[in-house]
């Protein structure tokens, strides 16, 4: 779903972020670990094109779109829909006026989620009982409500959330809540910016939970931007270490978390409480 190849980014010619190689593969998570400022979440912006400001050089390849080639258009089309971005702060992004449930309804009708058959309609959710044997899916309105009330109850909110408005919900029920959106949208790939630093530890773990499901039930792809080893430890596959922009040490979560080769590593795994 992601491969990335000598990926290097620079802002004002200064070298941020240096990858020479990024898998992640269905189903699976990697996370990107390191201390503030190491480039981990510059390396995730870029993944999408969203670092404007940004000179990126290398290969990126997301969901089949070579993405530093591709048009804004068919930037568009994969953003949101295919891979979804679940940030820090979730509130921020989200419209103060406009009640979840219309926020989330646009965004299903924008990427064509239970538009009329023809009209390069999406089933949404990812879910194949979504479709039927001639492979007519989602349409019209009543069918879009069950398919944002699933998905938000799939992240163990309720569907009375979405009547209210940003300001009404929790720092975890907004992160949820973005989460549910990615799986409305039949999102393949979720990139994941520090997805549970603002939130209470049994917070922390209903969202861990809630991402382990989806890659389980839905063969969703995770790459994990995190400082947070016992996070880290208890959901991704493999790790990437990043410091000062370089990434000093990369394989598979356990291994490198139980005997870790490189000093920083030593480090991060030794400042953990
Ligand atoms: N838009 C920008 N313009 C210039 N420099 C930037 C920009 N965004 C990030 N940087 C610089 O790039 C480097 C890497 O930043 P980045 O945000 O990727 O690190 P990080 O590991 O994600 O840190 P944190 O955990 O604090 O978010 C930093 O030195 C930062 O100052």
């Amino acid at each position: 779903m992601i491969e990335v190849r000598d990926l290097q980014v620079r802002y004002g010619g200064r070298l941020v972020a240096d990858v020479p190689r990024l898998d992640v593969a269905e189903g699976e998570c990697v996370a990107i670990v390191g201390e503030s400022g190491s480039g981990k979440s510059t390396t995730l912006l870029s993944l999408l094109g969203l670092a404007p400001d940004a000179e990126i050089s290398g290969h990126i390849r997301v969901c089949g779109v070579d993405v530093l080639t591709a048009s804004p258009r068919r930037l568009r089309e994969i953003r949101g829909a295919r891979v979804a971005l679940v940030m820090q702060s979730p509130q921020t992004a989200l419209s103060p006026a406009t009640r979840l449930g219309v926020l989330m309804r646009r965004a299903l009708k924008l990427h064509g989620v239970g538009a009329a058959p023809g009209n390069g309609a999406r089933s949404g959710n990812g879910s194949s009982a979504e479709s039927d044997a001639s492979g007519a899916v989602g349409r019209g309105k009543g069918r879009l409500e069950e398919v944002m009330a699933e998905a938000v109850e799939a992240v163990m909110l309720d569907r009375e959330i979405l009547r209210r408005y940003p300001h009404e919900i929790s720092g975890g029920q907004a992160q949820r809540f973005a989460i549910a959106l990615a799986i409305a949208l039949g999102a393949e790939v979720i990139l994941a910016d520090e997805p549970t630093s603002a939130l209470d530890v049994t917070v922390q773990a209903e969202v861990v939970g809630v991402l382990r499901r989806l890659r389980a039930e839905r063969g969703l792809a995770l790459l994990l931007v995190s400082h947070d080893l016992a996070l880290v430890s208890t959901i991704a596959d493999r790790v990437l270490v990043m410091k000062d922009g370089a990434v000093v040490e990369s394989g598979p979560a356990a291994q490198v978390l139980a005997d870790p080769q490189h000093p920083y590593t030593r480090e991060l795994l030794e400042a953990l409480p």
